[in-house]
């Protein structure tokens, strides 16, 4: 599967089915064309780049139930969160899939994902997102709650976008490897403050809470100036790191 993208919108490319899917519109690619990342495609008169299913497109194609994390903020919690090779994360909830499917692009076949969503339908739709554009043999998607949620599983790296991390440090913090990652993702200043006493009150060392701002630039000749439409707020990220206190 590849994704499409013209000036104004996103769409995907399935070469197996030749069938292109822009918006709810289904378009027969001719049987004998062969389309590689890269190549551009003429669509109803409008002409698409093809690039490969990475995950700064993901939330530009997925179907979305629920708020979900960008680009910007994902890219961070990966780097922060020592999310590669063969670590093994636990995250909730799931939403719409744009962090799971930025984890499952970032640890090998060796590592493992668990994402525990309270919502079947969030899940079945984080599921049906993520399988349209790759199949994980590494990804285990839970049906629970968080907060309740028991596993022997010891993990690299936790992270919990759902309205009150703050309640699960408890229940979760013998699932998180000595040295391991405590990442919540949070958007109000009040849901920041809990977690953050929360996570001090149970023996871990807080690194930082912090708020990414991405200003685009629109580029033109003699022109070039920051975009009208900014992404203010998104949520506030803190990162904890687990002590080994007895
Ligand atoms: C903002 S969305 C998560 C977005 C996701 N990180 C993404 O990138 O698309 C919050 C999710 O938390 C789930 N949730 C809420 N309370 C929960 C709980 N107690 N346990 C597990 N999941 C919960 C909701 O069903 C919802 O899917």
């Amino acid at each position: 599967m590849f994704i499409i993208k013209s000036d104004d919108c996103y769409g995907l490319l399935d070469m197996e089915q030749h069938t292109a899917y822009i918006k709810n519109e289904r378009i027969s690619i001719p049987l004998n064309s062969v389309f590689e990342p890269g190549d551009t495609i003429k669509l109803r008169s409008k002409t698409f780049v093809i690039l490969n299913p990475d995950p700064q497109f993901f939330y530009r194609i997925s179907g979305r139930r629920t708020q979900t994390i960008l680009p910007v903020d994902a890219a961070y919690i990966i780097y922060t969160g020592s999310i590669n090779g063969s670590k093994k994360i636990l995250e909730s909830g799931v939403g719409t899939g744009n962090l799971s499917y930025s984890i499952l692009n970032s640890i090998n076949a060796s590592g493992k994902l668990v994402s525990v969503d309270i919502d079947k339908q969030n899940i079945e739709n984080a599921r049906k997102n993520v399988y349209s554009l790759i199949n994980p043999n590494n990804w285990e998607l839970i049906n629970g709650d968080i907060k309740t949620f028991k596993t022997e599983e010891l993990f690299d790296t936790i992270i919990l976008d759902m309205p009150e991390p703050w309640e699960c440090v408890d229940n979760l913090k013998n699932n998180l490897k000595f040295g391991g990652y405590f990442i919540t993702y949070s958007p109000t200043f009040n849901q920041a403050e809990k977690n953050v006493l929360s996570l001090n009150k149970n023996n871990f060392t807080v690194l930082e809470t912090v708020e990414l701002i991405k200003r685009n630039i629109l580029v033109r000749e003699n022109a070039t100036r920051p975009d009208n439409n900014i992404i203010g707020h998104t949520a506030f990220i803190t990162i904890a790191v687990k002590l080994n206190v007895l």
